[in-house]
């Protein structure tokens, strides 16, 4: 009894020590197949008697051999990929039933039915196996032990057993957290591709694999166009599923050599081995065909479409190593989006210096706007009929010490590019407001003001609230105040920016439509929108004494703007015949230096005085 005893805390005593062994390796990170094989090695060391496996089971059911020291190679790689079943000898039956399975004759039980020719031969004839569970039911894998003769397994085997389905169930949790966090570390959470880090880690390979072979390889990189209004407008659970959409239809149409990869949110890198800057064109195209079709949304009859601003370069010309590469792919899709977006641009070194530019004229232009260098001009604006000064429209002048007077033309694209136009044009609105309040205490009789506000400011402030609390602040009246907005903005069927204009409406602010005629054929806008003014833009207005052309077009604008009960005023007029033809035409109002250019404020009270005496 005693000796029993004795043998039997011996027994525990070597299993609690393999038990050490196999959590120090799994503790130390050693891969999956490495533990089971130590484990396996453990067991037969413990029980000569009998032979050790731990075969891994898929998502799809099928087994594969993991560790298997002492079975033959023929005999467990004969398993490979075989499916679990209801007879599947006993370790796929173990797995299929989510049970331990003892078979004590292989050569007769009906569960070997299809396998004991392949065992018996190799002297195996007994088998129990036990399938590793994670979570409820989630069958990873069977332990087995096999016996050279027909027979069950004996006490210390169902110990060890025991133990041993532990460790496993703990190596293969393990495991499963280490690939959850390889996969973190290493890929895109919403898409599954390659992140940046293995982005990083594949183009590190791919350059120096192409510089020793002297072959090319090629960047491309995609901004998915205007995505930020899929997030805004429909939510970003709607925007994960176009972006997973995205990557899917942009995989498809890559070769398998290459890697797509996100970057993060809408920015995606196509890194193409062996592959020159004009073939990279090619696939640029291949990839824009592949946005084409319409992105259905789940659970909706809605679909989105989708383009993407493309810039290519080309190892080793362009860049030496990733993150040149992705710079000056970067600066080419910039110049893509510039273009009109939905299109690929090559990087071409002088983009690089027109960076340098604008990110200096973008680094003064803050400077001036936080250190109040920059000033108001005003022009007046003059109704036809009598020539009264009906307004004014407030013009942002910026005046540089190293590059002296810089032109809107030239600042208020950057300005837009950059975001700094909302703070820029906040400016302009308070100290415009601020100014005519001025005027008006000086007893200065000035009728109205106009204010130009960029398309991205209603999509990305409260211009209404800015504007009735700017309104209040000056004791103007709402209809004191136009602001002039371009034909972009009205085309914008994204809500923010049709509730602002709307507000704005409501309030009784009058919302001019800026340079008109000049962008887009629609007009069924007019009629939706609460607009209040047309501009005829300066190009009609330039040679209409001289283009009949012209003239037919200045005349369908004006008549389109009376038939619709809208204000239109002329812009650019610098003739007398320019303004009579303009009166004829029926046009109700107009600006331009005939009349007066844009002037500093103290200089209108002395113009107002010339004007109306004349
Ligand atoms: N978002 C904002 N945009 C602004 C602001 N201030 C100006 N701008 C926009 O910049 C563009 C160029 O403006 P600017 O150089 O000031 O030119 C204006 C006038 O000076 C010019 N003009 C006026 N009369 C004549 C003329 O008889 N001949 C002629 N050749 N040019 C003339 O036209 C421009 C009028 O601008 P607009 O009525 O707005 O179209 C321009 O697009 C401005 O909108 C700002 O604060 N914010």
């Amino acid at each position: 009894m005693r000796e029993q005893h004795a043998t039997r805390t011996d027994e525990q005593a070597s299993i609690d020590h393999l038990q050490r062994d196999v959590l120090e390796a799994v503790a130390l990170g050693r891969p999956l197949a490495a533990v089971m094989d130590l484990l396996c090695r453990g067991v037969e060391a413990l029980a000569p008697e009998v032979i050790c496996s731990v075969l891994s089971v898929d998502e799809e059911g099928r087994v594969h051999p993991l560790a298997a020291p002492s079975l033959p190679t023929s005999f467990s790689g004969a398993l490979e990929g075989f499916s679990i079943g209801p007879q599947a000898g006993s370790c796929g039956t173990a797995a299929w039933r989510r049970q331990p399975v003892e078979v004590t004759d292989i050569a007769s039980d009906p569960l070997w039915a299809d396998f004991r020719d392949l065992a018996l031969p190799h002297g195996l004839a007994a088998c129990w196996s036990t399938p590793i569970l994670l979570g409820a039911d989630q069958v990873v894998a069977t332990f087995a032990l096999y016996y050279r003769e027909p027979r069950g397994a004996a006490p210390f085997h169902r110990r060890m057993v025991q133990a041993c389905a532990q460790l496993c169930q703990i190596a293969f949790m393990h495991d499963r957290h280490q690939r959850e966090i390889e996969r973190l570390a290493y890929f895109d959470g919403v898409t599954g591709l390659p992140n940046r880090t293995l982005l990083a880690d594949r183009a590190r390979q791919a350059l120096l694999l192409a510089l020793r072979t002297e072959s090319p390889a090629a960047l491309l990189l995609l901004d998915i166009d205007r995505f930020k209004t899929v997030n805004d407008s429909l939510g970003h659970a709607v925007g994960d599923q176009v972006l997973k959409h995205i990557s899917r239809r942009l995989s498809g149409a890559l070769r398998d050599s290459d890697t797509l990869a996100r970057l993060g949110g809408d920015e995606f890198v196509a890194l193409l081995p062996g592959c020159t800057v004009e073939d990279a064109m090619h696939v640029a195209d291949k990839l824009r065909q592949a946005l084409e079709a319409p992105i259905p949304l789940d659970g909706s009859h809605a679909r989105v479409q989708m383009t993407a601003s493309i810039g290519v370069c080309g190892f080793p010309k362009d860049g030496q190593d990733l993150d040149q590469l992705l710079k000056n792919a970067d600066i080419a899709m910039y110049e893509a989006k510039r273009a009109g977006r939905d299109c690929a641009r090559f990087f071409l070194h002088a983009m690089n210096q027109a960076l340098d530019e604008r990110l200096d004229i973008e680094a003064a232009l803050r400077h001036a706007l936080s250190n109040q260098l920059l000033q108001l001009h005003f022009q007046p604006k003059i109704r036809l009929s009598d020539r009264r000064l009906v307004g004014v429209e407030a013009l942002l002048r910026w005046h540089d010490a190293e590059r002296g007077w810089v032109p809107p033309d030239r600042f208020i694209p950057v300005a837009e590019e950059s975001g700094l136009i909302n703070a820029l044009d906040a400016w302009v609105l308070e100290q415009s407001c601020a100014q005519l309040a001025r005027w008006r205490a000086q007893g200065v009789e000035v009728p109205g003001l106009s204010v130009n506000v960029s398309p991205q400011r209603f999509h990305q402030d409260d211009v209404a609230a800015h504007a009735r609390a700017l309104l209040a602040r000056h004791g103007l009246a709402a209809s004191d105040l136009t602001l002039e907005v371009t034909e972009r903005l009205m085309l914008d069927d994204t809500s923010r920016p049709r509730a602002q204009l709307q507000q704005l409406h409501e309030m009784g602010v009058g919302v001019s439509v800026d340079d008109f005629g000049t962008g887009y054929s629609s007009l069924s806008y007019l009629k939706r929108l609460p607009v209040t003014e047309l501009k005829l833009d300066k190009s009609f207005v330039r040679e209409l004494e001289q283009d009949a052309d012209d003239r037919a077009l200045s005349s369908a604008v004006i008549g389109i703007g009376r038939s619709l009960g809208l204000t239109v005023v002329a812009e650019g007029v610098e003739t007398a015949g320019q303004r009579d033809l303009l009166l004829k035409m029926g046009c109700d109002a107009a600006q331009g230096w005939l009349f007066g250019r844009p002037m500093a404020p103290e200089a209108l009270p002395a113009w107002m005085a010339t004007h109306d005496a004349a």
